[in-house]
């Protein structure tokens, strides 16, 4: 038997003794006097309790006593006017060091006052040698669409055990959605709830980056408001979404931002559009190939991308691991719309045996010799399901299912706050990127190319537009 039990989290005391009260007959008077006594040890603790509240409200009253009126207005009306004018010239530093920490206060007594019962409920208390533990509240961070909540978890407790509950504490917290991370330490988790959503807008196509920057290309926008740039270099894209998801978009947004390299020759694009050509086709000079009909010259395309690939690593051999793009030799990425019709659908066996084979392959050993794919999926089907983890970059749009998320995105993905099911069908482009070994999705909405953003996209910077206008 262990000497010293250590567990962390806050002790819930058990009452000491259970008694009945005996009965007894109380004068009137006496009860009265009790309440008096017991009132006003109320209102002394709330007092002190709420100083925040009681001191500025005893001052101005005294302010009031001493000077009349003049005396509390002045009070509060210089603190508001200077407060006005800070949030009218800098209305983010005003956020930032003023209002959030304020409502950041004011938010942290509404969550320890449901704290409890939100734990007990959510199964996160814990019951250890007769005493009750609840994870500790550490701190709240309000900022533009939400609240940060750092939590302290009791021994033994890991960030998926909130992430299985995360669900629950959103509806608890009157959150509209939430996200569940591990804290800064082992010991930390944190839970970011949702109340507005900074992602209902449209995202306008963003500027088109003249040189790639391959570790970082920007497709989409955060819940930050900042840029969420894809890395392209050493990985594979997969990109899932129910029909009307905004897959084009994701395709459209990607474009975009390695269309300075397109024109220069640094990037080459070989398109599939299984479709017919109907997603792609309007972009068709930006591509070095096409195919949108004949499935034998798709296999042959993708036979003829992994002997580049298989001639660059044999060059490659020895001297570096990451290829660096040239116009001699560029990237190559090959989009595919609907990969499904490539690796399922396709009736002729043997076609479609050739082309999962290839496409395996082509996945494995492209990404470290300049040979990347960037796929989109419809239906999360068993026969496209083998290929998911060779796509170390998945993207979720909006799902018809809840079992779909994990499916595609990796076990545990949801809980974590993926609910690319509960996405709306009125937010298109709206989705969950999610990184091979990072366990936290990141919530973004992919730029959206109309038609003549993607006609000027294809005049602009097709290779054949570089070579015309020089
Ligand atoms: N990022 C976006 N922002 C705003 N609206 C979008 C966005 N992406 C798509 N849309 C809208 O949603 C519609 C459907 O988008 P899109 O065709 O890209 O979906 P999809 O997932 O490719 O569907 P399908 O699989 O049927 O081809 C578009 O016509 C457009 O109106």
């Amino acid at each position: 038997m262990p000497l010293i039990n250590v567990i962390r989290g806050e002790r819930i005391e058990p009452a000491p003794f259970t008694v009945r009260t005996p009965y007894l007959r109380v004068p009137l008077w006496l009860m009265l006097a009790g309440w008096l006594c017991k009132g006003l040890y109320r209102l002394v603790v709330v007092y002190i309790r709420f100083w925040y509240a009681t001191v500025p409200a005893t001052v101005l009253a005294w302010l009031y006593h001493r000077y009349g009126w003049p005396g509390p207005v002045i009070a509060v009306g210089i603190p508001t006017g200077l407060l006005t004018v800070w949030r009218l010239v800098d209305l983010a530093s005003f956020r930032r060091f003023a209002w959030w920490p304020v409502l950041g206060r004011w938010r942290r007594m509404r969550y320890r006052r449901h704290w409890h019962a939100a734990m007990a409920t959510a199964n996160l208390a814990v019951t250890f040698k007769e005493d009750t533990f609840l994870p500790l509240l550490k701190r709240v961070r309000v900022g533009a669409t939400g609240d940060q909540v750092t939590i302290r978890m009791i021994t033994g407790q890991i960030p998926d055990d909130f992430a299985k509950a995360g669900e629950r504490l959103a509806h608890t917290f009157g959150a509209i959605a939430y996200r569940v991370t591990p804290g800064t330490r082992p010991d930390l988790v944190v839970m970011t709830f949702r109340r507005s959503d900074p992602l209902s807008a449209i995202v306008r196509p963003l500027p088109v980056p003249a040189a790639p920057n391959f570790n970082g290309l920007p497709v989409a926008m955060t819940e930050d408001g900042d840029p969420y740039r894809l890395r392209l270099f050493g990985t594979q894209v997969l990109v899932v979404g129910a029909t009307g998801a905004g897959k084009g978009s994701v395709i459209w947004s990607f474009l975009r931002s390695v269309a300075g390299g397109i024109s220069t020759g640094l990037v080459e694009v070989w398109a599939f559009d299984p479709k017919g050509g109907m997603e792609l086709g309007a972009g068709e000079r930006l591509f070095a190939r096409f195919a949108c009909e004949d499935y034998k010259a798709m296999a042959d395309m993708l036979d003829e991308a992994l002997a580049t690939a298989r001639r660059r690593a044999a060059r490659l051999r020895g001297i570096t691991r990451q290829h660096i793009p040239t116009v001699d030799e560029p990237l190559i990425v090959i989009v595919i719309d609907e990969l499904a019709a490539l690796t399922a659908y396709l009736t002729e066996r043997q076609l479609k045996d050739r082309i999962k084979a290839t496409l395996g392959l082509l996945l494995t050993q492209g990404r470290a010799v300049g040979v990347h794919v960037l796929a989109c999926l419809q239906d999360p089907r068993k026969e496209v399901l083998p290929f998911r983890n060779l796509f170390p970059t998945r993207v979720g749009l909006r799902l018809t299912e809840e079992a779909e998320v994990d499916l595609v995105l990796g076990d545990g993905t949801r809980d974590r706050g993926a609910l690319c099911d509960r996405i709306p069908q009125s937010a298109p482009g709206v989705g969950f990127v999610v990184l091979d070994g990072d366990p936290s999705p990141v919530r973004v909405r992919f730029s959206y190319l109309t038609d003549p953003d993607i006609h000027d996209l294809a005049s602009r910077y097709a290779p054949d537009a570089a070579k015309e206008a020089a």
